[in-house]
């Protein structure tokens, strides 16, 4: 064990899964780290297993794990996110002085984000709401770190963070996001973002074993190829890895073993109440985050299992071909739910005042996290040609991207349609693509609707103005 009487740098309370690699991960940066946890026996273990990885000090007590600190104190906690986070809180800031810094790096909720700094504030101190994303495996070799709170507190914790982020070409995969929330915002996007990817690459896989009679090991290589090319990613990678795993006690491919039932820990379901408050469509993620509670509906689906399909058999020709519009598909309604995911950043940064840099954004998702991609360095690419571009589809790269797949695109989803495989997302996607894309919407109907039951009022096409018809009456239209 590497003890030290030196005043710690930085301290990390909660060695859970996270807590416990992020403080290695800085100790091995060179970083003197104070650690503490709740229960005593981890921080043992922590330094039985890994104390001889950096200079580290452990403190059975919150009273003592803050005196270990140097001044003004940066304090991270990694712990569960609401009421845990909520009271390890309250011990430190009767402990901790103005000008200390407290990092929450869970995945809080970004209300109580705000909530939270504004309470430190009345006390003096900076809180820095800090998603970070990596798993375990991120958070001790280089995890991306989306840290909000004030500028002041980002230039001491900053370079620590930057450090221990992981790097591509030699950029960290972190940055300051913003005041307040910002940080856990982006990072609630970012796992939105995520479901929605997952259930793009579910609905793939899906397909391709209904369409094609393929085995999961089949598929495993069909994800590698994929893995080759534009769909390069983390998640391609590890669906390749998953699909190919054999279940030891049966012997049976692993995915078929597993019981079809997603479950949530809530940063999905958080991203689409937000979009509904900030009115941003955000269709993708919100099938993804509804499929997964369709998933998990077992009465409803044990209801379901005897409603009539209608469905035609496959009988799919040239394999080559379907598998390249099904990777087509994939491609183009992953770009929308990105799309739709940095138009949330954009109205939320507008609504909270946190001027958001959404290139930098996608640059600091390039590594680390869950979401990591060789595609965001084209996201970066378009908001740096066009900082305030409204539509991430419109711009050139990605509009010729999508518009290359779009024929195959429309095929998978009437193919799937007409089979009766269910595709939620990539359905959805390009309802989004024709509706954003439309000259007119349906939309007038609907106000002319709203109008005759609730006297609710329209705008015209041919003039400025509000207006009312009477319905019930003569139907002479007025200035409401
Ligand atoms: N796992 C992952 O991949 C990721 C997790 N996160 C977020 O990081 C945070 C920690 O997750 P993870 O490390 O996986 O969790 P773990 O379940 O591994 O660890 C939970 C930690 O919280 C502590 N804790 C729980 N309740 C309290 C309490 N009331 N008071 C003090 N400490 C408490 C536990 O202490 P004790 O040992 O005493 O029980 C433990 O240190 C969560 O907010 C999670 O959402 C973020 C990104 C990825
Ligand atoms: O934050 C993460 C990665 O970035 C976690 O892995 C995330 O919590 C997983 O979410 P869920 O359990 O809801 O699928």
């Amino acid at each position: 064990m590497t003890g030290s009487s030196t005043a710690a740098h930085i301290g990390v309370t909660g060695l859970g899964v996270m807590g416990r690699n992020l403080a290695r991960n800085l100790a091995r940066h060179g970083y003197t780290v104070a650690v503490h946890n709740r229960t005593y026996a981890r921080t043992q273990q922590l330094m039985e297993d890994h104390g001889d990885e950096g200079t580290f000090v452990p403190s059975e007590s919150t009273a003592d794990f803050v005196a270990s600190l140097a001044t003004p104190r940066t304090v991270v906690v990694m712990v569960k996110a609401g009421g845990p986070t909520d009271a390890v809180i309250e011990e430190l800031v009767g402990l901790l002085e103005p000008g200390d810094i407290v990092v929450d790096a869970g995945n809080a909720h970004f209300p109580d984000t705000m909530r939270r700094e504004a309470a430190l504030r009345e006390h003096g101190l900076h809180f820095v709401g800090c998603g970070v994303s990596g798993g375990e495996e991120g958070a001790l070799n280089g995890p991306s770190i989306m840290p909000g709170g004030s500028a002041q507190s980002y230039a001491t914790l900053g370079p620590m963070l930057e450090a221990i982020s992981a790097h591509v070409d030699g950029v960290p995969c972190c940055t300051h996001v913003g005041p307040g929330g910002a940080g856990h915002f982006v990072k609630m996007v970012h796992n939105g973002i995520e479901y929605a990817d997952m259930q793009l690459i579910a609905e793939a896989y899906d397909l391709m074993r209904h369409a094609l009679g393929a085995t999961p090991s089949e598929l495993a290589q069909v994800f590698a190829e994929w893995n080759a090319g534009d769909l390069e990613s983390y998640l391609i990678e590890i669906t390749a890895k998953v699909l190919e795993h054999t279940d030891p006690v049966t012997g049976s491919a692993f995915v078929d073993v597993v019981a079809d039932r997603a479950e949530q820990k809530g940063t999905g379901r958080w991203t689409v109440q937000s979009a509904l408050d900030l009115g941003v469509p955000v269709t993708g993620i919100a099938e993804a985050t509804f499929a997964r509670a369709l998933s998990g509906s077992v009465p409803q689906r044990t209801a379901g299992q005897a409603l009539p399909g209608h469905a035609a058999r496959w009988d799919v020709t040239d394999r080559e071909a379907f598998i390249t519009d099904v990777r087509k598909a994939l491609y183009a309604s992953k770009v929308v739910a990105y799309s739709q995911g940095f138009d949330q950043i954009a109205a939320a940064s507008a609504e909270y005042g946190w001027d958001i840099d959404r290139g930098a954004m996608a640059r600091i998702w390039r590594g680390g996290c869950i979401i990591r991609a060789k595609f965001l360095d084209r996201i970066t690419q378009a908001y740096e040609r066009t900082p305030d571009l409204p539509l991430l589809i419109a711009d050139p790269y990605f509009a010729d991207a999508v518009g290359d797949g779009l024929d195959a695109w429309r095929r998978i989803v009437g193919l799937a349609a007409a089979h009766g495989v269910p595709t939620p997302a990539f359905a959805s996607s390009l309802a989004y693509y024709d509706a954003i894309r439309a000259e007119r919407l349906p939309a007038n109907l609907i106000q002319g609707l709203r109008d005759y039951f609730g006297a609710h009022t329209y705008h015209r096409t041919d003039t400025d103005g509000v207006f009312h018809t009477d319905w019930s009456g003569d139907h002479v239209e007025h200035d409401a």
